[in-house]
């Protein structure tokens, strides 16, 4: 094996890969690891890291520590891949829900199976001085996997939504005081969000929620991070940015209507304001990176099963060579998820919530070592605790915002996970 770097360095890894049958991606979650992470994308592209030979807080910069002596010897497989996951707020205290969960971060997986176009592969990154065993290990890795039952296929157990007259009440209560502040000249927006509890009767298996999302939500981008017996997981419609090369590609996704009603969407001037506010601030967000700004375009509908959103896509060259975790944190949070001024909208929104944010509306990343990136926004998920699911969903709240409705659009949001599920347990 011809190593470009010396062995026996810990800061040195190996990378190897092995073609495998291709398997339901959502079986891996079974796995135990720490973390187990999963990215998986529309276009049945999917990246599922098991294990961590290298974790970062995921500061801007950190890509470079992600890939720093990692001698690939399979360059014509899939390339290296690290999975991650921010949260909200990097000044948030954790609660004891989102414990073990957080601080998530940005890993360089020790095993790592990616599929693309109906294939499959195994690699197995680890430390240099380990070489030698790669490729016995890459085997016995690749048939452990063979052999792993399919969870994904489990019924789902009964579930049943608890104490939502109180979380209701407190919620219509918090929209009102954001609209009096709003009109008060405080803040132009924030994104107010609350928590559905679920009872499942028995323990779910992370693999079968997770397929239930990925038949119901094909057109999301499905993602999970399991750790110490929790996982997050979800199915989103939002992206925070797409790197090519130079390109970037990045949108405004705000302004709500369930999907037989999407048209009014564009009739209804609070929702156009609602989305105007987040094209504006995603657009100055990448203006010091790119080139130059692309002209500014009418919204247009991005519809997912049960829900539609107005959306703008905004596409641009960089100025320079990308830094994919740096526009990760000049772009998080945008308005869709926080509010207007940012910092107002935060420091609002956690008095009003009440509850840690944790991993909800974070970024969810995908950074590969060949240079693209794509990295999502944590939200349409779930958190599994033992038999108890915890669904977090918001609402943009502008002047003219009504708590009835915009506690509607919540239960909406809530409703495409629900959905997903209750769809197969009915089956
Ligand atoms: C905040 C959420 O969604 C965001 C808020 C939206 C809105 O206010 O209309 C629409 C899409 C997302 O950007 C959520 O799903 O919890």
């Amino acid at each position: 094996m011809n190593l470009a770097l010396p062995p026996g360095h810990p800061l040195r890894l190996c990378s190897a890969a092995l073609e495998i049958a291709p398997l339901p991606p959502e079986r891996l979650l079974a796995v135990q690891g720490e973390p187990t992470a999963a990215f998986m994308a529309p276009n049945g592209e999917s990246w599922v890291g098991i294990g961590a030979v290298r974790w970062l807080t995921g500061r801007p910069g950190d890509g470079h520590a992600l890939w720093a002596g990692v001698a690939d010897v399979s360059p014509d497989a899939p390339p290296p891949t690290a999975l991650g996951v921010l949260p909200f707020s990097p000044h948030e205290a954790p609660d004891e829900l989102w414990a073990g969960l957080l601080p998530g971060g940005v890993v360089l997986p020790e095993r790592l199976v990616v599929q693309r176009g109906g294939r499959a592969w195994l690699r197995l990154t680890l430390p240099a001085a380990e070489a030698d065993t790669l490729r016995s290990r890459l085997a016995s890795v690749a048939r452990e996997l063979a052999a792993l039952p399919p969870t994904e296929s489990q019924a789902l157990p009964d579930f049943e939504e608890f104490d939502d007259a109180e979380t209701a009440a407190r919620y219509t209560a918090a929209v009102g005081d954001a609209v009096a502040r709003i009109r008060a000249g405080e803040l132009v927006k924030v994104v107010l969000a609350r928590r559905a509890r679920i009872a499942f009767g028995a323990v779910p298996s992370a693999a079968a929620v997770m397929r239930r999302l990925s038949a119901h939500q094909s057109g999301a981008v499905r993602y999970a991070w399991c750790r110490g017996g929790k996982a997050w997981l979800g199915a989103t419609p939002e992206t925070l940015l797409r790197l090519d090369g130079r390109t970037l590609r990045t949108e405004a996704l705000a302004g709500t209507r369930p999907e037989s009603r999407a048209e009014e969407l564009y009739a209804d001037a609070k929702e156009r304001h609602e989305h105007a506010v987040v094209v504006d601030a995603v657009r100055a967000a990448i203006a010091p990176w790119v080139q130059a700004l692309p002209p500014t375009r009418a919204p247009g509908l991005r519809r997912t099963r049960g829900l539609a959103h107005l959306h703008t896509p905004i596409e641009a060259t960089l100025s320079a060579a990308p830094d994919a975790l740096a526009l990760v944190h000049a772009l998080h949070p945008t308005p869709a998820v926080c509010g207007l001024p940012a910092d107002r909208a935060a420091t609002l929104l956690a008095a009003l919530e009440g509850e840690a944010r944790g991993l909800y509306a974070g970024p969810v990343l995908r950074l590969s070592a060949d240079g693209t990136a794509h990295a999502v926004v944590g939200l349409r998920g779930a958190l599994l605790a033992g038999r108890l699911a915890v669904l977090p969903a918001g609402a943009g709240i502008v002047d003219g915002s009504d708590g009835e409705r915009e506690l509607a659009e919540t239960r909406a949001k809530q409703g495409s996970v629900l959905d997903a599920w209750r769809a197969f347990v009915a089956a």
